[in-house]
C-alpha cells in the first residue's frame, strides 16, 4: 500500500495504491477527508480509458467520473475506487471496442453486442473494492451510482451499502443509445431518460 497527495480539478485527494495479490492486478482509491465511519459518499468506478482518458461520449463514464469527485469534494468526505480490470464491464479493452463497433456497423445494442462476440454481458467482481473500503475504514457508504445491482454485488463482500445515490449525466445525442439500453435491458435506474430526444 501506498499513500500520497494527490491535486486535481477538483482538489486534493489522498491517492491510496494497492496491489491484489489474488488478482495481480494494481488498484487505486482518491480518498478525502476522514473516511473512517458510517455512510461515507463512494464511487466504485469501473475503469473505461475511452470515456475516462479520451472523453468519449459513447458512454457517460468520463461525465460521471468527473460528477463523482465534485460531489465528494463538494462534502469534503468521500472515496473513489477506480477499478482495474473493469474496462468494457470486465471483457477488457479489445473486446470492448469489438461491442462498440458492432453498435455503430450493425446497430445492436451494448447487451446484444457482448452476448454476439460470445462473451458475459457483465463479467466484473467487486471483492478488490470490497476490501479497499474496509481497508480504508468505512463501515457502511452512499454509492454514487444507478446501477442497483452494484450495491448488490458489494454487498455480497460484506459491505453496507446504506443508500444509493443517484449519479445522472445529461444524455446527449452520442450516448442516448447507450444510456437507453442500460435503462431497459441491465436495470439502471435512469429516469432522466423520460422524454430525452435523439434515437429510440
Ligand atoms: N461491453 C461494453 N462495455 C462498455 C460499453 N460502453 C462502456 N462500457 C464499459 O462499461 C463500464 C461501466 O459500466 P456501465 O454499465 O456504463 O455503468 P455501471 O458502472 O454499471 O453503473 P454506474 O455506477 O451507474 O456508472 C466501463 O467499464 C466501460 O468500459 C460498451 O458498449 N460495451
Ligand atoms: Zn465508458
Amino acid at each position: 500500500m501506498v499513500a500520497v497527495r494527490l491535486p486535481t480539478a477538483h482538489g486534493a485527494f489522498r491517492a491510496v495504491g494497492y496491489l491484489d495479490r489474488r488478482t495481480g492486478v494494481e488498484q487505486v482509491a482518491l480518498v478525502r477527508g476522514d473516511v473512517a465511519g458510517e455512510k461515507v459518499l463512494t464511487r466504485i468506478h469501473s475503469e473505461c480509458l475511452t470515456g475516462d482518458a479520451f472523453g468519449s461520449m459513447h458512454c457517460e463514464c468520463g461525465e460521471q467520473l468527473a460528477a463523482a469527485l465534485r460531489a465528494i469534494a463538494d462534502e469534503g468526505r468521500g472515496i473513489l475506487v477506480y477499478l482495474q480490470g473493469h474496462e468494457g464491464r470486465g471483457i477488457g479493452l479489445l473486446a470492448k471496442l469489438r461491442a462498440m463497433k458492432l453498435q455503430e456497423d450493425d446497430g445492436l445494442d451494448t447487451v446484444e453486442a457482448n452476448i454476439a462476440l460470445g462473451l458475459p454481458v457483465d463479467a466484473r467482481e467487486y471483492r478488490a473494492a470490497a476490501g479497499i473500503l474496509q481497508d480504508l475504514g468505512a463501515r457502511s457508504v452512499r454509492l454514487l451510482s444507478n446501477n442497483p445491482r452494484k450495491g448488490e454485488a458489494l454487498e455480497r463482500y460484506g459491505l453496507d451499502v446504506a443508500e444509493r445515490v443517484p449519479l445522472l449525466v445529461p444524455p446527449g445525442a452520442e450516448n442516448i443509445r447507450y444510456l437507453r439500453a442500460k435503462r431497459e435491458r441491465l436495470d439502471h435506474d435512469l429516469p432522466h431518460l423520460d422524454g430525452a430526444p435523439g434515437p429510440s
